[in-house]
């Protein structure tokens, strides 16, 4: 089988409090964009993991991907596969696209071997490899709380509207961006500030990665400048950056978008 994890982007990101265990406590909407890794998985006699495009760094042992495939061989103790990644999605970008990786060889072991695995025991073995995990299982604009696993399936009025997800030559590394961050305490209910009209997102809806992010990387904080100039109606770093994105309600006329992912919102 093949299959094309896709990315996600952060609309709105509260962090609510530092938990005992060592995460935050955040309130955030992800909505899945259309840029997207392939995952090829075959059924085969012993365990082959091949990893193309993009270059991932560490062991292979640690690849999202052979982690899911290990996690899911230890509780429902299938065979062996063939797996082979392709690498597209950029990393280190707050794009989600590991996270996506594991959901979708979770996903794509279930339907090969026929294990039928309900959606919410997919998102809780999901959970185990990684808070962004169990989004991707169901795929669609959901709200996230807890450390970003509670989730709820959330309307967003974006259809039609054109996003711009630019992604600067900048790392972040997702556990560093956490152990800078300023906690916001509990801002007002994101699945309310999203009910109002688009053109009023900018002065309620905030991602607080941005305060301590922005004085480090003052390029990330450029790029939203320009995305406002050009016209958006919304812009925000997505999750731990360093992807910025900008929703327009026309495609802007000046906005250079060479290496961005540009699209039109089906959410
Ligand atoms: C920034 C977001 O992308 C927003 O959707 C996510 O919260 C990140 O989720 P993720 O990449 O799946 O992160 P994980 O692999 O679970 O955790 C990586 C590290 O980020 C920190 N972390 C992550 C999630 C969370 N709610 N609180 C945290 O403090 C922890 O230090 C953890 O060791
Ligand atoms: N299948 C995979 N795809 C991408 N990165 C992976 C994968 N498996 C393991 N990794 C590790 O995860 C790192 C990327 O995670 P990182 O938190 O830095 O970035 P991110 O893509 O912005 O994640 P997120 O959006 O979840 O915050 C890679 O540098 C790599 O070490």
């Amino acid at each position: 089988m093949i299959l094309y994890p896709p990315a996600k982007i952060n609309i709105g990101l509260n962090i609510v409090e530092k938990r005992a265990d060592g995460y935050h406590e955040l309130e955030t909407v992800m909505a899945p964009i259309p840029v997207y890794d392939v995952l090829e998985i075959i059924q085969n006699n012993h365990f082959e993991w091949k990893q193309s495009g993009i270059p991932v760094d560490g062991n292979p042992d640690d690849n999202l991907c052979v982690r899911a495939f290990r996690l899911m061989q230890s509780v429902y103790g299938i065979g062996n596969v063939y797996m082979h990644l392709r690498k597209q999605i950029p990393m280190g970008a707050g794009l989600g696209g590991g996270s996506s990786d594991a959901a979708y060889v979770i996903n794509g072991l279930n339907e090969l071997f026929l294990l039928n695995i309900s959606i919410e025991k997919q998102q809780e073995l999901a959970s185990q490899l990684g808070s962004d995990c169990p989004f991707f299982i169901r795929n669609t604009a959901q709200l996230a709380t807890g450390r970003g696993e509670q989730l709820q399936p959330i309307h967003l009025k974006l259809s039609g509207y054109h996003l711009i997800v630019v992604k600067p030559s900048i790392h972040v590394n997702t556990r560093q961006a956490y152990s800078g961050v300023h906690i916001s305490g509990d801002r007002g209910k994101l699945e309310e500030q999203l009910l109002l009209p688009v053109t009023e997102w900018k002065a309620h809806i905030k991602n607080d990665f941005e305060e301590h992010l922005f004085v480090l990387y003052p390029e990330l904080s450029e790029i939203k400048t320009k995305l406002y100039e050009a016209g958006a109606v919304y812009a925000s770093m997505s999750g731990s950056g360093s992807a910025v994105f900008g929703i327009f309600e026309t495609v802007p006329q000046h906005f250079n978008t060479e290496g961005c992912i540009v699209f039109q919102s089906s959410f």
